[in-house]
């Protein structure tokens, strides 16, 4: 019995099929285009790194291919998808909106479709409290209206939510809607904030700050993240459902700078940018349903993660650490 784990080797993707073969998951297909969105190499490496498990096998495919994921799906009858591949980006969402839609939704659509026509007993997919969207009352919780996506990412999140809910409906695609709050941990995408900051803190250069600093992020760790991804893969009732995966203690961007200047040992020089239009104010996780749903309850605290973000970084290469 095989799961599929798209966007397998990227950041969230190389941590979670760990934690499958860890929990005893005996064949993980980790499928990846190993597309230029960021640092090929350092995917390259990550994927390198996973091949060495005994239970994953690498695919190097495009999700988006409709006429692949059908004959893949055929042939290897997943017992599970974990969809996590995608353009994950909220300000490249703004630059490249057709690229992001497209991957984004036809992506979905196309696994959807293969999972329709071969049978699966639950598909996961990472969504994002992107699509809470502006003017929501915080914490976010799930049922709940929703606002106007700021990003087209938030808006190709929500779209593949809605159709993988129709599908549920319309197919029984067993289809779960997990929305992530701002992952990070070790392997962190290098565009994202931690690392940006992190990475110039350590190289001694200012650091991009769009907005006074008093913009709210709900910091989740992968591991926690992981957790309850593999909850959502056997927790009954969950089908059809949206869930959020966050860490219910949001933190000031100023303050998560703070803290890196506490791990590093070195002061921040901040260039102070004006706000962007895409970025929402602040996200919060109301954990309500994923603590009574999937048991759900996130252990990492955002200093310890920061400390050993920063170590890990300390690891790497000058090279790769330089912004
Ligand atoms: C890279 C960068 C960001 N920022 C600001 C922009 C935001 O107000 C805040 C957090 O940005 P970050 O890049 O950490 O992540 P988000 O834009 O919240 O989006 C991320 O979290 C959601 C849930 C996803 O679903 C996305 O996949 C993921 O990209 O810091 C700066 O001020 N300077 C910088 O250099």
């Amino acid at each position: 019995m095989t799961v599929l784990v798209t966007g397998g080797a990227g950041f969230i993707g190389s941590h979670l099929c760990r934690a499958l073969a860890a929990a005893g998951y005996e064949r993980i297909v980790a499928l990846d285009n190993f597309n230029s969105y960021y640092d090929p190499p350092l995917k390259r490496a990550s994927a390198a790194e996973l091949a060495v498990l005994p239970q994953v096998k690498i695919i190097e495919a495009d999700f988006c291919d409709a006429p692949a994921m059908a004959r893949l799906f055929a042939t290897e009858r997943f017992r599970h998808v974990i969809h996590l591949g995608g353009s994950p980006g909220v300000p490249y969402s703004v630059r490249q909106p057709a690229e992001v839609l497209h991957n984004n939704v036809q992506g979905t659509l196309s696994l959807l479709e293969a999972a329709r026509a071969n049978p699966v007993e639950r598909f996961l997919f990472s969504s994002s409290s992107t699509v809470y969207g502006q003017g929501v009352a915080a914490p976010f919780v799930e049922d709940a209206p929703l606002g106007v996506p700021a990003s087209p990412y938030g808006v190709s999140k929500r779209a593949a939510e809605l159709l993988g809910l129709n599908y549920f409906r319309l197919h029984q695609v067993p289809f779960v809607a997990l929305r992530l709050f701002n992952v990070y941990g070790p392997r962190l995408r290098p565009e994202l904030s931690l690392a940006t900051f992190a990475r110039k803190i350590l190289a001694g250069e200012p650091l991009p700050l769009f907005g006074d600093g008093s913009v709210l992020r709900d910091f989740t760790h992968v591991s926690d993240i992981c957790r309850g991804i593999l909850s959502a893969l056997t927790a009954p009732h969950v089908a059809g459902e949206c869930l959020n995966l966050g860490h219910d203690q949001p933190i000031a961007m100023r303050h998560l700078i703070n803290l890196i200047e506490q791990a590093a040992g070195r002061r921040a020089q901040i260039e102070y940018l004006p706000p962007r239009g895409e970025d929402l104010p602040l996200t919060h996780a109301d954990l309500t349903k994923s603590r009574r749903l999937l048991g759900y309850s996130p252990r990492v605290a955002i200093a310890e993660g920061v400390h050993e973000y920063i170590s890990w970084l300390q690891t790497l290469p000058r090279s790769s650490v330089t912004p």
